[in-house]
């Protein structure tokens, strides 16, 4: 089986210089050796992220949005090579790069699989809309677009993207940082949450238990990990942190349990920022298990 390593180095969604350096940290500390050592055929790409944003000749706000037009750009190329590597039955992990680039893959995997489920890893929801947001920051917003909310059919988006995802498609685990209006959207549209209390209530085996039982055992899984869902002791370089998040073994058991349905279809690992962080063992150690929770998600098991 080949996995497609999608390398994209874009931080537009969020204003924290570094995040587009993560792929090239992943890389450089082994992912690709490792995955072949899995038994994966490995295919590696890079994103042409910056000749796509040399096609943005300005980016002003459209309404509170920031940098809608590279975001756009961007995701609508991403989208493509993901569904591209789907149709051609391999795996895309898209390496970030920050979160906003979960409209791409989303939108490329859904060509591909109309029907797959969402897993959502993260300490925020992402999603806000361009009418809710605060900051205008698209990493926090991704999964309205996806779901084509009020407010989401603007240009440029709407020129190219589809809404592909239905609430009941969606699920989250790790929230502890949601906004009042994300709330709210939660809330309306029924969406299937675990956040950080359920996970110490039930424990991290019935979380994933009751997640496979809402989404179903047989149906394609999309995971898009946000490594801010971990702790930040556990994964301090990262945009966003938040405390009281996974930890280590939690946080790579959602990974084994998916991979052991057998249904993965496209993984992301997102929001790796080796500029932050306190000293370079933070980095490493943050960097590193990007590399781990990919190993997961893509079979790597403990026995
Ligand atoms: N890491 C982030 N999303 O996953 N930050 C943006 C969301 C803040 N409400
Ligand atoms: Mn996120
Ligand atoms: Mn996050
Ligand atoms: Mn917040």
């Amino acid at each position: 089986a080949t996995v497609s390593v999608l390398s994209y180095p874009f931080s537009g969604g969020q204003p924290r210089a570094g995040v587009d350096k993560g792929p090239d940290h992943l890389v450089e500390a082994g992912l690709l050796k490792q995955l072949q050592s899995l038994g994966w055929h490995v295919e590696y790409s890079e994103g042409a992220v910056d000749q796509l944003l040399a096609t943005v000749k300005s980016d002003a706000d459209i309404g509170k949005m920031k940098q809608p037009r590279a975001v756009s750009a961007v995701t609508k190329q991403l989208a493509a090579d993901v569904a591209a590597v789907a149709q051609g039955g391999k795996l895309p992990l898209t390496l970030g790069g920050d979160h906003s680039l979960a409209v791409g893959t989303v939108a490329g995997t859904k060509r591909k699989f109309p029907d797959a489920a969402l897993v959502w890893v993260d300490a925020h929801a992402d999603i806000n809309t361009p009418l809710t947001t605060d900051s205008g920051n698209l990493h926090g917003c991704p999964v309205s677009f996806l779901l084509g909310l009020e407010g989401t059919d603007v240009a440029p988006f709407n020129e190219w993207l589809k809404p592909c995802l239905k609430p009941e498609d969606l699920v989250y685990i790790g929230l502890r940082d949601i906004d009042n209006g994300e709330k709210k959207i939660l809330k309306d549209l029924g969406v299937k949450v675990f956040t950080m209390h359920d996970v110490d209530k039930h424990g991290i085996g019935k979380v994933m238990d009751l997640v496979l039982d809402h989404i179903g055992r047989d149906r394609p899984i999309h995971l898009s990990y946000d490594v801010d869902a971990l702790d930040p002791t556990i994964t301090p370089s990262t945009g966003t942190p938040v405390r009281g998040g996974l930890n280590f073994r939690e946080g790579h058991y959602i990974a084994e349990a998916i991979a052991e349905t057998g249904n993965l279809v496209a993984l992301d690992v997102v929001e790796v920022n080796p500029s932050l962080g306190e000293d370079a063992a933070s980095v490493a150690q943050t960097v590193a298990i990007g590399c781990s929770l990919s190993r997961a998600a893509l079979g790597e098991t403990l026995l």
